[in-house]
């Protein structure tokens, strides 16, 4: 069964602004799908309606099976326990009065009926859970009594993919997280993402500007333009013949960077 199932989906802010045009497209357990697409593709209004944050005026969205915006507050808590984002500004997801340790810990705070599987929260402090988590995506252990002032914005990011993996979610969805990062680190955080997704068994959802960052990390590949998918393809064919134009012209542009 598909993890996700976007079906028909269609938003519109204002008369003239259509965002998103009957974009249909389902993500299987385990995958990594990219979404790519230029400025005003509807790329984060779609990350936004997946994750509660915005409304849509037609199709649906299915997840696990169910429909995303059950009205029962307690599905929607475990669908939000689930369905975990990244975003570009890391710094936005850290509160700059809290050490790092704590703002790590908030959501299993938020959460307290959830044991991760991969940390043994029984056994250890507070602090000792949040230095378990630094080391699962490559940052050192002391970095916990820092603040977020203190890090650079690569050690941020890796602090947020901590956060938002500390709840195992089924689905991860990242909104541009690497747009802000020097090439070098941009290619540190795919890495650890692809590293994560393989260990945890996570379904990622990338979404991005950047095809050379889609196509690093994601299997399967949608193109957005002006709110309708214009391509759709496994990653092995990237570069065949019968790739839309506008894909080829994003490939070019990126090759001349
Ligand atoms: N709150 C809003 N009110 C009105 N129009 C909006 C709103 N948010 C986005 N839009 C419009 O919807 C379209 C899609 O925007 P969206 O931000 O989803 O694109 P995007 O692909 O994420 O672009 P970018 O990469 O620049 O963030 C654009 O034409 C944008 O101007």
């Amino acid at each position: 069964m598909s993890i996700l199932v976007v079906d028909n989906l269609s938003k519109q802010y204002s008369k003239n602004v259509q965002a998103l045009k009957q974009l249909s497209f389902s993500l299987e357990q385990g995958e990594s799908l990219g979404i790519v697409g230029e400025s005003g593709s509807g790329k984060s209004t779609l990350a936004k309606i997946l994750i509660g944050l915005e409304t849509y005026q037609d199709g649906g969205i299915t997840f696990q099976g169910s429909p995303i915006a059950p009205k029962k507050r307690a599905l929607l808590r475990a669908y939000r326990k689930n369905v975990q984002m990244i975003f570009q500004d890391a710094a936005s997801a850290l509160n700059p009065k809290l050490p790092i340790w704590k703002s790590l810990l908030e959501p299993l705070k938020n959460y307290k009926e959830f044991t991760p599987s991969f940390i043994d929260v029984e056994e250890l402090s507070d602090k000792d859970i949040a230095r378990e988590l630094l080391g699962l995506v490559g940052l050192d252990r002391s970095l916990a009594d820092r603040y977020p002032g203190e890090l650079s914005g690569g050690q941020k990011q890796r602090v947020s993919i901590a956060r938002a993996i500390s709840l195992e979610p089924s689905l991860l969805i990242c909104d541009e997280p690497t747009a802000s990062l020097d090439v070098t680190v941009q290619v540190q955080i795919l890495t650890l993402l692809k590293k994560l997704q393989q260990q945890l068994n996570i379904t990622i959802l990338f979404i991005s500007h950047d095809i050379r960052a889609v196509t690093f990390l994601c299997e399967r590949i949608i193109v957005l333009k002006e709110g309708s998918m214009v391509d759709q393809f496994e990653l092995g064919k990237l570069y065949e013949h019968e790739r839309n134009p506008y894909t080829k012209a994003l490939l070019d542009a990126a090759s001349l960077d």
